[in-house]
């Protein structure tokens, strides 16, 4: 492997240690008055795929109300087929009830530096603070790889550099005879959500008012981690209560580290967001959408004009519960500067430039003990 990113160390750590005041301010802010309603606005991109540049900039303007606002919206009409998203998800029950646990074991993420392969639950918090405070391991499992050529469905352009600068990626995957159609089922789904993905990207470069191709070069290898997670039961299931903490957490409290998520996940419900008046709320998506939210990198990218979601998972049902977020980036090799267009003399550039791989890598280091 070539190391072709060279790391830097001062702006890697100025990198995470902002993301983590960000989400601390977050979680122990408290606004003053009743906390307003709030629904995770659902938007229908069906008119985005082949109407006029009006309909586009329609939609991305509903686009940019969600990521100023809470940063979370749910897509309808995205044209991943119901077979599609149900495989994933079988697959990730077959991952996780069928695969001895041998051969997980050898599939471990201590086996690899960029965390690709099976993590079990105890390995990582998704919030590093957590390694200090919480009283238990998050009760999440979890399988994750990344981008590949052969998974694009345009083939890539051959330059592919993976999160530490080098030119393999470091995926891992299950012998297929112990789990039969496995990388075929993820194949298929990972090939869908990464080109729609693609197309939201560029409804959000409409939304930040720039051309809509402006982010297409920057896309054509692009970083893609995605996961198999399932949250086990819970032994004693309670409601979500404003004033007591969890015991019991399927995933931290957390921001995500790319541009956005597409999450995928069973009918069981688990996921809980920090409304903009920083309170929990259930977040149900609606029959078929994906929930979409904004990840740190773009907010940074931004000038935190696009707000990175707050989200975690208590599963409080005694049902099993899958799910399949997939975390867009951009070319891990693209250094980027704040966005011009979010920079004004009442909010100048906060944040040095970097590579979008330097950045997801550091900020999946810290989620491992001593990491
Ligand atoms: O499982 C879910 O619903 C959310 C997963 C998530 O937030 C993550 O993996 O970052
Ligand atoms: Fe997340």
């Amino acid at each position: 492997m070539t190391a072709a990113v060279a790391s830097n160390n001062t702006t890697s750590d100025e990198a995470r240690r902002a993301a983590q005041s960000y989400l601390n301010n977050r979680l122990t802010t408290k606004s003053d008055g009743p906390a307003r309603p709030f629904n995770v606005p659902v938007i229908d991109i069906s008119s985005t795929f082949d109407g006029t540049l009006e309909d586009k900039q329609a939609v991305a303007s509903q686009i940019r109300d969600a990521c100023t606002n809470s940063g979370f919206f749910q897509i309808t009409g995205h044209n991943v087929p119901e077979s599609v998203r149900q495989g994933v998800l079988k697959q990730a029950s077959n991952f996780f009830k069928q695969l001895p646990p041998a051969q997980k074991d050898e599939l471990h993420v201590k086996h690899n530096a960029l965390m690709r392969g099976w993590e079990p639950s105890d390995y990582t918090y998704v919030n590093p603070d957590d390694w200090a405070t919480a009283a238990v391991p998050e009760t999440k499992e979890g399988f994750n790889w990344g981008y590949e050529a052969s998974l694009d469905p345009t083939g890539g352009d051959g330059k592919y550099r993976d999160l530490d600068g080098s030119t393999e990626n470091g995926n891992v995957w299950p012998d297929d005879s112990a789990i039969p159609g496995f990388k075929q089922d993820i194949a298929e789904y990972y090939g869908q959500v990464l080109q729609l993905a693609r197309h939201l990207f560029r409804l959000f470069a409409l939304s930040l008012d720039l051309p809509e191709t402006h982010f297409d070069e920057m896309m054509t290898h692009p970083g893609g981690i995605s996961r198999l997670l399932y949250y086990p039961p819970s032994k004693d299931p309670k409601p979500l209560d404003p004033n007591e903490a969890d015991k019991q957490v399927g995933l931290g409290s957390h921001t995500d580290y790319e541009c956005f998520t597409l999450l995928l996940s069973s009918t069981t419900h688990g996921l809980e967001i920090l409304t903009p008046d920083n309170v929990w709320t259930p977040a149900t998506a609606v029959e078929g959408a994906f929930i979409v939210n904004v990840a740190d990198f773009l907010m940074r990218w931004t000038n935190g004009v696009y707000k990175s979601t707050i989200h975690r998972v208590v599963n409080r049902t005694t049902k099993e519960r899958y799910s399949v977020p997939f975390f867009f980036s951009i070319n891990y090799d693209q250094l980027v500067e704040t966005l011009p267009s979010c920079i004004s003399d009442k909010n100048p550039s906060r944040y040095p430039p970097i590579r979008a791989g330097e950045y997801v890598l550091e900020r999946l280091k810290a989620t491992v003990k001593d990491g």
